[in-house]
C-alpha cells in the first residue's frame, strides 16, 4: 500500500486546529509574544498635557514675534515638576523636554536661540514660530482609544503602548499546552548517570523549543519506560494537566517495544494517520483522543525534530492564533545528490551564499537520522520530492530555513 502523502498528513494535521478562545490574565511583563484576547482601549491621555519637546523656555508669542523680545524668567518646569504658576506678558518660564507647557505659555524658544543674562532676562537671536516644539495633550492617544485589537501579538511596540495606556495586567489567550512525553527503557535524563545499555534523553529537549517558540506551553511528562501501565500513567498526568496536545517520543514504529500506538488505541484513541511518505519520519503517527491531539513522533532525534518543525510547529501556532512564517526559500544545491524514492526527503544542510549573492544549500555528506551533531550544524532542510531524479551542483531547489539569522558569503 502506498505511504500516506506528506501534503496530505500536514492537512489532516492541522484540520480544523482553530484558535484557543480562552481567556486568562498575566502580568504585562510576562505577557511577550501573547495574543491579546480582547481590545485594549487606553485607560488615560498621552501626553496627559501639553508638554514641552525640547529644552528651552516657554514664552507667550505675541512677546517674540518680531524676534528681539526681551523676558524674565519667573520659574522652571521640567519632567515631573511642572511650575505651579502661569506665563505673564513680559514673562518666560525655563523649561525641559517632556515638562508641562505653564499656562499662558503658547511657544517653545530652544535654548540655543536664547542668551541668557545675570539678571535672569532673556533674549533671542532668531525667529521662532508660533506653537513650536509642543506637544499638544492627546498627541499620542487620548482615553478611551482602542489602540490594540483581539488576536494582536504583543511584541516590543504593542507591550510599550500597553504601558503606556495603563495597563499592568492584559487579557490575552491561553497558550496551547503541549504535553511532551519521551518514552523507552533505554533513556535516563540529562545529569542522571546512564547504564552501560542506556543513553540520554535528548529529543524532548528540542520539540520543547519548537513548542515555545510556537507560541505553546510545553508540558514534560518525563520519560516512560517501555510498559503499558508506565504509558497509561504518564497519559493519565498529560490529560490531568489539561493538554490540548499530547506528543510521544519514540516507540512508533514496528517493533517489539513499540507500545505507544496500542497503548493509545487501548484508551480509546481514533488513529487518523500511521507512517508517511517521508525521511525522515516514516513511523509518523496522528490522532484524537478526547479533546487531544496525539502526534506521535519517532524516536530517532533527527526525525522528531524534523516531525515536529513541519507538523507540531504549524498545528501550535494555529492553535497559538498567530500566523506561520513561510520558512521556505529557492536555493542551489552546492552538491550533487542521488535519486530519491518515495519517501519525500528532508536533508539537513548548510546554507550559504555564492557569488551572485544566491542561496546555496549544502547537504551534508551523513544524513542518518541519528545523528544529533549534522542536525545541529544544519542551516536548512533540502526537500527532495518524491521520485525525484538525481540532481547537479547548482540545480535548483526548495529549503526550509531552521534558523534566522544572518548568512555568510562562501560555504
Ligand atoms: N523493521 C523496521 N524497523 C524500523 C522501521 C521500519 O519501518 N521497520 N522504521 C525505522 C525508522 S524510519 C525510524 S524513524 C525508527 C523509529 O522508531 P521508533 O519511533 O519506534 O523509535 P525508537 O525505536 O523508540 O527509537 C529509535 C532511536 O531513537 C532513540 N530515542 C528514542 N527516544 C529518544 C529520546 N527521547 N531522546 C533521544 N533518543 C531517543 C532510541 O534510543 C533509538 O536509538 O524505527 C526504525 N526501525
Ligand atoms: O524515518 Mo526514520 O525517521 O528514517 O529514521
Amino acid at each position: 500500500m502506498a505511504l500516506l502523502a506528506l501534503e496530505e498528513a500536514i492537512a489532516r494535521v492541522l484540520a480544523d486546529a482553530v484558535p484557543i478562545m480562552d481567556e486568562e490574565s498575566v502580568p504585562l511583563r510576562d505577557a511577550r509574544l501573547r495574543h491579546l484576547a480582547r481590545d485594549l482601549a487606553a485607560t488615560r491621555t498621552q501626553p496627559p498635557f501639553s508638554a514641552s519637546a525640547m529644552d528651552g523656555y516657554a514664552v507667550r508669542h505675541a512677546d517674540i514675534a518680531d524676534g528681539t523680545g526681551e523676558l524674565r524668567v519667573v520659574g522652571t518646569s521640567s519632567a515631573g515638576h511642572g511650575f505651579g504658576g502661569g506665563v505673564g506678558a513680559g514673562q518666560a518660564v525655563r523649561i525641559f523636554t517632556g515638562a508641562p507647557l505653564p499656562e499662558g505659555a503658547d511657544t517653545v524658544v530652544i535654548q540655543e536661540n536664547v542668551e541668557r543674562h545675570a539678571d535672569d532676562r532673556i533674549t533671542f537671536r532668531e525667529m521662532t514660530e508660533r506653537g513650536r516644539h509642543i506637544r499638544a495633550a492627546g498627541l499620542d492617544f487620548r482615553e478611551g482609544d482602542r489602540l490594540l485589537g483581539a488576536g494582536d501579538i504583543l511584541d516590543a511596540g504593542r507591550l510599550m503602548l500597553a504601558a503606556a495606556m495603563n495597563h499592568a495586567e492584559v487579557p490575552v489567550r491561553r497558550r496551547p499546552r503541549v504535553a511532551i512525553l519521551a518514552t523507552g527503557d533505554e533513556l535516563v535524563l540529562p545529569g542522571e548517570t546512564p547504564a552501560v545499555d542506556q543513553i540520554i534523553a535528548s529529543n524532548g529537549f528540542g520539540v520543547r523549543a519548537i513548542v515555545e517558540e510556537a507560541g505553546g506551553v510545553a508540558i514534560d511528562l518525563g520519560v516512560a519506560p517501555d510498559d503499558f501501565a508506565s504509558l497509561d500513567a504518564a497519559i493519565d498526568r498529560g490529560d490531568a494537566a489539561g493538554a490540548d496536545v499530547l506528543v510521544t517520543l519514540g516507540g512508533a514504529s514496528v517493533g517489539d517495544h513499540d507500545l505507544v500506538r496500542e497503548a493509545l488505541s487501548r484508551r480509546g484513541m481514533a488513529l487518523d494517520f500511521w507512517k508517511i511518505a517521508m525521511r525522515p519520519g516514516k513511523p509518523l503517527m496522528f490522532g484524537r483522543l478526547g479533546r487531544q491531539r496525539v502526534l506521535g513522533l519517532p524516536g530517532n532525534p533527527v526525525s522528531s525534530l524534523v516531525c515536529a518543525h513541519l507538523f507540531l510547529r504549524p498545528l501550535v501556532i494555529r492553535l497559538a492564533g498567530g500566523i506561520e512564517r513561510d520558512d521556505r526559500r529557492t536555493a542551489v544545491l552546492g552538491r550533487a545528490v542521488g535519486a530519491n524514492d518515495e519517501r519525500q526527503d528532508y536533508m539537513r544542510a548548510r546554507l550559504s551564499l555564492g557569488d551572485e549573492g544566491e542561496l546555496v544549500a549544502t547537504p551534508f555528506e551523513r544524513q542518518d537520522s541519528s545523528m544529533m551533531r549534522v542536525f545541529a550544524q544544519a542551516d536548512a532542510l533540502v526537500v527532495r520530492p518524491p521520485y525525484a531524479p538525481a540532481a547537479d551542483a547548482g540545480e535548483p531547489c526548495v529549503v526550509h530555513c531552521l534558523r534566522e539569522g544572518p548568512i555568510t558569503r562562501g560555504a
